[in-house]
Formats: C-alpha cells, sequence, structure tokens
C-alpha cells in the first residue's frame, strides 16, 4: 500500500490502569509535513508521542507508519505487520528526540552519533562517522565531534542528540519538549535547527510550549484536551482565531502569545 501519510493514527485509546488518558485519536502526519500538538500539563500530549514511537503499546486503536499497521494492542485480534527485527530498524526510522538529551556520557558527540548506525543499521565505522561528521556540521557543530556531552552546553547536547536521530535517516522526526530543559538563551539555536529540517523537508510531530514557534513552524496545530482532540487546523486559525473556548482560554493563558484581538 502506498500513502503519503508517514504517520496514521486512528482510534488511539491509552490506559494507565484506571486513568484513561488518550481517549480515541484520529491524527495524519503527511510527509514534508510539520504537525504540532498544543495542550495543557498532563491533556496526553506525551503519551500520544510515545504510542507513535511504540514506547508505549495503545490500549486500543492503531498506528500505521508509511502505510502499514505497527501495533496491535496485546491480546486483540489482528497481528502486527513488523517482525521483532524490523521494529527495531523501524523505530530508528521514528526519530525522537525528549526534553533530557540522554547521550552517554562516556562517549564523545560524534560516538554518541556513531552508536545507532553501527548497532541497528549495521554502517561501518568509516560510514559511520562520516555521516555524523556530516550532521554536525549541518547543525552549527563541525569540528565538535571529539567532545564529551559534560563539555558541551545544554544547546549543543540537544543538537547532538537531533544529529544522533537524524543519522538514521528517519522518516519522521517527533520532538518532545526539546527545548524545555534548555536555559531561555539556548533555546533559540535548537529551534534554529528545528526550522531547518522543516525547510529540508522533513516530516514532523512535536510537541512544544515555545508558541511563537510553533506559529511559524506548523502547518497543522493540533490542540489536545483530556485526552481528546478538541480542535486543529492551520495555526492561524487554531491559535489566533480558536473556535473552542478551551482553546481560547489556553491561547490567552500565554501572555508570550498574546494577540490583539484575543485581549
Ligand atoms: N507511565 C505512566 N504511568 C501512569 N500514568 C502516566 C504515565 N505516563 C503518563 N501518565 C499520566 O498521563 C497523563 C498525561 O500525561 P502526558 O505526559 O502525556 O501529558 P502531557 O500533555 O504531555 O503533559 P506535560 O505538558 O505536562 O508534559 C498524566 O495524568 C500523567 O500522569
Amino acid at each position: 500500500m502506498t500513502t503519503d501519510n508517514v504517520i496514521e493514527i486512528s482510534g488511539l485509546r491509552k490506559s494507565f490502569g484506571a486513568h484513561e488518558v488518550l481517549k480515541g485519536i484520529d491524527l495524519v502526519v503527511p510527509k514534508g509535513k510539520t504537525v504540532v500538538l498544543l495542550g495543557a500539563s498532563g491533556s496526553g500530549k506525551s503519551t500520544l508521542l510515545r504510542c507513535v514511537n511504540f514506547l508505549e503499546t495503545p490500549t486500543a486503536g492503531t498506528v500505521a507508519f508509511n502505510g502499514r499497521p505497527v501495533g496491535t494492542p496485546k491480546g486483540a485480534a489482528g497481528e502486527r505487520s513488523y517482525s521483532d527485527r524490523e521494529l527495531r530498524v523501524l523505530r530508528a526510522r521514528i526519530g525522537i528526540v525528549f526534553q533530557q538529551f540522554n547521550l552517554f556520557p562516556h562517549m564523545t558527540a560524534l560516538e554518541n552519533i556513531m552508536e545507532g548506525q553501527r548497532a541497528v543499521l549495521g554502517r561501518s565505522r568509516e560510514e559511520a562517522a562520516a555521516r555524523a561528521e556530516d550532521l554536525l556540521a549541518r547543525v552549527g557543530l563541525a569540528g565538535r565531534g571529539g567532545a564529551y556531552p559534560s563539555h558541551l552546553s545544554g544547546g549543543q547536547q540537544q543538537r547532538v542528540a537531533i544529529c544522533r536521530a537524524l543519522a538514521m535517516d528517519p522518516d519522521v522526526m517527533l520532538f518532545d519538549e526539546a527545548t524545555s530543559a534548555l536555559d531561555p538563551e539556548l533555546v533559540g539555536e535548537v529551534l534554529r535547527t528545528m526550522r531547518s529540517l522543516r525547510e529540508d523537508g522533513m516530516t514532523m510531530l512535536i510537541v512544544t510550549h515555545e508558541l511563537g514557534f510553533a506559529y511559524h513552524i506548523a502547518d497543522e496545530v493540533v490542540f489536545l484536551s483530556e485526552g481528546r482532540i478538541y480542535e486543529q487546523g492551520p495555526p492561524e486559525q487554531v491559535m489566533l482565531h480558536p473556535k473552542g473556548e478551551r482553546t481560547r482560554q489556553f491561547m490567552l493563558g500565554h501572555s508570550e502569545f498574546r494577540l490583539p484581538h484575543l485581549d
């Protein structure tokens, strides 16, 4: 089956014990597009991203990657269509960047970026190193490959983490509050890197609290509330002319994104 949607989520539910966090999500991420998830704390944004990357197993519903359903709930009818080995490679093709950079402290930046390429994709040392060098240059860190994470700023470490994900040639990149752990003066360099990925045509699903950035980068904004999609559409519509009261309250609550007609 061919599809222009890299990710297709349908009827996705996720419970932790009796607490149903996601209550039936239908969402597509088309190839080359950037979708931004907004919502109050606890609305389920991170859980949704983690289900897309199979770090969490959905309680119900499906996530399809390039037109192939990936997981079915344990015990549900129907088998997943990927083997365990395929799933490992697949996960690499769904890059994810977290708030915490999680670099290996005993490895240099270059080695951190080479690790997955060697272990999962079986690339040679030379090939993996060349790719890592290219990526470091692309994010403005040419020549810093020999540095250990403790000698890099938070913004530099996050850019190395982005390179690590990109080195696996992902079809989509997921960002879960990638700048939330950074000092304010370091946020911009990571956002610029994300913006340049968009300009290069990367498909992205982003959770962020940086609303100005969200407004400028998103093709589509999805506002989650209590585990459901409450409102979605182009950023101008959802963020400047929200239809729903909860979206409107959320936007009003973010003074840094105050726009005259919302006051
Ligand atoms: N592993 C888990 N076990 C139990 N409950 C969880 C787990 N992960 C998330 N939750 C709960 O799910 C709800 C949604 O959490 P989630 O992190 O997805 O929200 P969020 O919208 O990303 O919030 P934030 O903006 O604060 O990160 C919360 O009530 C949280 O406590």
